[in-house]
Parts: C-alpha cells; sequence; structure tokens
C-alpha cells in the first residue's frame, strides 16, 4: 500500500471509459492487463486460500479506515514500503508458492520491455499479500493511491472469487491527470502497474472479491552460483517456504545440512527468519518421522522452547508456530515428548493457552495433546501446571481448532480419577456437551471421545455424563459413518458403565 495519500481527487465522469474487452497494454498510463490463463488452477486454490487466509491486523490507514483486510505471504526489509504491523502468515506463502515465480517472471518481462536501461536488473518481490474485499465498511476497497516509492513495479492478479460485483483497478493517466481507466479484472486476469502509478481499487458492492498482489523492487542479476554464496536473509527465508511446501504437498525428507540451516535460522536475530523457520520445521516434522529426528539432533528443541518464552510483540506469530513446531515433533515419538518436556516447556505451553492470540492459544493446544497421547509423566505435569481450567475454558475458544485440541487434551488427563473429577468440576461436561451440537463433524466427533473418556474415567462423571441427556444428539451422529464411531463408543461407556452403576434417570 502506498505511502502517499496527498489528496482525495474529486473528477468528472468524462473520462471514465469502462473496458469492453479486459485486455489493454496503455503505454502512457505504464499498466498493461493480460489474461494469464491461470483461470483453472485459481479455481482448484479457492479453498486453500480461503483455508489458509488469515487478515492481518496492520495501523496502516487507508482513506476507508484501518487496513485489516490483507494476509501478508511474504515482507521483505523495505521499511518505506511496508505496512506497518504487517506480519508474514506463512501457510499463506506455502499455498501461493507454485504461483509466485511464475507471475513475477511475466512482470519482469514486462517491465524490463520498457526499461531497456535496467537490462542488469531483475525484479524481486517485496511484499506478497492477499485481500478479501467485501461489502463491510473499510472492506470495500482500497483509495487512491500508489504502491510506494521503492515499489518498482507491481501487479494485482484476480484470483477466483464466486458472485461479487463491484471491484476492479482504476488507473490514472498521471499523477496530476483527470483522465482513468476501470479495468474490470476476470478470474486469472493481471494488471501490472509500473512505478509509481496512480490506482485504486474499486468499491465491492456485493460479495467478496479475492486478489493477490505483488509489489516488487529492482536488484542487480547476480549470477547464480553468487546467490548460493550470499545468502541472505530473504534467500533463506524463501528457500525454507518452499521446503515447507514440499512438505505440505508430499513427503519430504530433509538431510543433516538442511536441518542445520533451519536450526541457525531459528537462533536468527531477525523475528521473520526466526517465524519462517518455525512454521517450516512444524511443516517437515508432519511430513515424516525421520524428519522429527533430523530436526532434533541439529539442536532444534532447545531454540525452540526458547522461543515460546521470548517476549513477542502483539502481531507476532513466533511463539505460536514454536509451539506447532513442538506439537508435531511430539507427535508419535516418545523421545521428543520426553526430550520437549526435560526442557520446561510444558508451563510455558499452559500460559499460552490464555493468549490472546489465535495461533497461539490453538498450537499450545495442539502441543499439550501430542505430548499428554501416551506419556504418563508429561499428562502429570501438565496438569500439574494448572492445564485444567485453562483446557476447559479453551472449549468455549473462539476457534474451532482451539476446542477441538482441548478436547483432545483432556480426553489424554481423564485416565487419572483424580484430574478426571477435576475437569468434571471446572466445567467440562456442559461445554462438551455443548459441543456434540457444534455445526462441525470434527468437533462432534471430538466432544463424543472426550465424553467418552471422561465417563470411562470416574463412576462420578459417568453419571453426571449419563444424567445430561446426551442420548438424543449420539443417535442422530450414528447416522453418519465417521461420526458413529465416537457416538457408539459413548453410548457403549454410558450402557455398560451405568448397568454396573445402575439404572439412569
Ligand atoms: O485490489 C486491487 O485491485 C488493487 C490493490 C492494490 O492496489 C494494492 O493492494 O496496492
Ligand atoms: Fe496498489
Amino acid at each position: 500500500m502506498g505511502q502517499k495519500r496527498k489528496r482525495v481527487w474529486t473528477f468528472t465522469s468524462c473520462c471514465h471509459r469502462r473496458q469492453e474487452t479486459h485486455y489493454a497494454d496503455n503505454e502512457r498510463v505504464k499498466v498493461s492487463v493480460v489474461r494469464t490463463g491461470l483461470e483453472q488452477r485459481l479455481i482448484a486454490l479457492v479453498p486453500a486460500i480461503k483455508e489458509v487466509y488469515m487478515p492481518c491486523r496492520t495501523s496502516y490507514l487507508d482513506a476507508t479506515g484501518q487496513w485489516n483486510i490483507s494476509c501478508y505471504a511474504e515482507l521483505d526489509d523495505l521499511p518505506d514500503a511496508m505496512v506497518p504491523g504487517a506480519v508474514v502468515h506463512p501457510p499463506m506463502a506455502v499455498v501461493l508458492q507454485p504461483l509466485l515465480d511464475g507471475l513475477t517472471e511475466r512482470l519482469c518481462t514486462w517491465w524490463l520491455a520498457r526499461h531497456p536501461e535496467f537490462s542488469a536488473f531483475e525484479l524481486h518481490r517485496v511484499q506478497t499479500f492477499v485481500t478479501r474485499y467485501s461489502v463491510h465498511r473499510g472492506e470495500t476497497h482500497l483509495t487512491r493511491h500508489v504502491d510506494g516509492p521503492h515499489v518498482d513495479a507491481s501487479f494485482i492478479l484476480q484470483l477466483h472469487s464466486e458472485r461479487f460485483t463491484g471491484g476492479g483497478v482504476r488507473v490514472w493517466d498521471s499523477e496530476n491527470s483527470r483522465d482513468y481507466t476501470d479495468y474490470a479484472l476476470e478470474t486469472g486476469d493481471l494488471c501490472m502497474l509500473d512505478h509509481l502509478v496512480w490506482h485504486q481499487s474499486l468499491p465491492v458492492t456485493s460479495g467478496e472479491r479475492w486478489v493477490l498482489v505483488v509489489f516488487c523492487q529492482k536488484r542487480p542479476k547476480r549470477p547464480k552460483q553468487h546467490v548460493a554464496h550470499a545468502e541472505r536473509s530473504t534467500a533463506r527465508c524463501q528457500k525454507a517456504i518452499a521446503l515447507a511446501t514440499s512438505a505440505a504437498h508430499a513427503t519430504c525428507t530433509i538431510d543433516e545440512e538442511q536441518a542445520q540451516a533451519l536450526a541457525h535460522m531459528l537462533s536468527s536475530s531477525g523475528m521473520d527468519e526466526r517465524e519462517r523457520a518455525a512454521f517450516t520445521v512444524g511443516c517437515l516434522a508432519a511430513s515424516s518421522a525421520s524428519n522429527q529426528t533430523t530436526i532434533v539432533d541439529s539442536g532444534a528443541l532447545p531454540l525452540l522452547v526458547n522461543m515460546l518464552r521470548t517476549p513477542a510483540p502483539p502481531l507476532s506469530k513466533e511463539r505460536g508456530w514454536a509451539a506447532a513446531a513442538l506439537a508435531r515433533l511430539a507427535t508419535n515419538n516418545s523421545r521428543n515428548k520426553a526430550m520437549i518436556a526435560g526442557l520446561g516447556a510444558i508451563p510455558t505451553l499452559v500460559e499460552m493457552l490464555s493468549s490472546e492470540q489465535d495461533l497461539e492459544a490453538e498450537e499450545a493446544a495442539s502441543a499439550l495433546c501430542n505430548l499428554s497421547a501416551n506419556n504418563e509423566a508429561n499428562k502429570h505435569l501438565i496438569s500439574m501446571s494448572g492445564a485444567v481450567s485453562a483446557l476447559v475454558k479453551c472449549l468455549e475458544g473462539a476457534k474451532p481448532k482451539q476446542r477441538i485440541w482441548s478436547a483432545c487434551t483432556l480426553s489424554n488427563l481423564a485416565t487419572d480419577p483424580v484430574v478426571c473429577r477435576q475437569i468434571w468440576r471446572a466445567g467440562a461436561i456442559e461445554r462438551l456437551v455443548h459441543l456434540l451440537h457444534s455445526d462441525t463433524s470434527k468437533e462432534r466427533r471430538r466432544a463424543a471421545a472426550a465424553l467418552a473418556s471422561l465417563a470411562r474415567g470416574e463412576p462420578s462423571t459417568h453419571s453426571a455424563i449419563s444424567a445430561a441427556g446426551v442420548r438424543p444428539v449420539l443417535e442422530a451422529m450414528l447416522r453418519d459413518a465417521e461420526e458413529s464411531i465416537e457416538a457408539t463408543s459413548l453410548l457403549e461407556v454410558l450402557r455398560c458403565h451405568g448397568e454396573k452403576a445402575g439404572p439412569e434417570h
């Protein structure tokens, strides 16, 4: 987003030219709109983009209000072009990665054709983000701006957006001109802008409009072998995200050298680098069991635990991704479970359950769940750290993942009858019964599983669950093949123990 907002233009509509076609190559205004042919790929990408999209609360003020509708995939160290408060959300980088280089190359070819004087340069991405416009106040459009004095070229790719009206890009012929052209972009249309071109997005009047925006800066071309030697932070981050991308799509096994490079990034003085490394470690650990060992052997664990304890600025994702990495390193790995606990991570993770930041609370719950699975010592440490009441509170948290992971952790802890009773007294049963009525199948299944563990754990919790009137909802769950697994198991526990405990009232 540009910082130059000198004035709000008032203009007559005499020059308003609605484009009949979406193709334009306007030399004078330094803009070009082309069709990329990416429509099918962009349609296929919609669920992944929506899944990972997490708007970043920034302190940038556009004329429509605070800018809170972009999710940043890449940010370089470019202070003047930065949106204050913006932080990278690595999952978005992973989703977009397969598209970015090709599109940047396209922009670069177009830009170089206009600037033969820059033939020794190439374009380097400094800001990559996805914006979701909607009809809500402050979310309809971005007002007239240039992308920033340090941005040499940029593009706007129209992502696939089901049914919306309004939107499109308005590009002025020059800073002082009243003449402009409106481009009604369709899925796959790429609007390329040269340095300091005045433009804006037009208000969305219904539905949602999704775009991918990339800002680039020119950098001297460097022979490829030099890049490897003088690897800057950005290059390291890109490499890490590329690894995370392959791990997200298939099994990806890393070697010792790669693990050491990641451990090195975890101890970097740059928060961005640490965040991305932690995120990548999480993806790799989830991708293969051998990665869990290679990463831990590279010395990553103490660095990750240290990151959990780092007092981080409010928008930082550092603690969240560190917890996510620990969670995945602990999955089905008893050695790592013991090592993480031995480093003293558990009390910090318990404290993170009450974090204001969704990611931190979700990932702390996921780490505690994996650490407590089939590990009596960790279960004990977790309940002794005051986790029970925090976990029960999380069952009412805003994010489904937080509720699901907390329910799983409580299931694990409930094998101890004393803790089981504590969970009940903290109010878990009412909340879990409430979750049984959730709209999402995953939550209903997890809630039924947790109630079954609680019913198994202790006669008094068994009676409390029997008295909670869960049968009708469980019978409804029996109609779904997957949900019936947890529903049957809970009905079974209630029946068996019920017989022992006497008839249900
Ligand atoms: O969404 C658009 O069409 C324009 C976006 C834009 O100009 C920007 O984010 O800088
Ligand atoms: Fe822009």
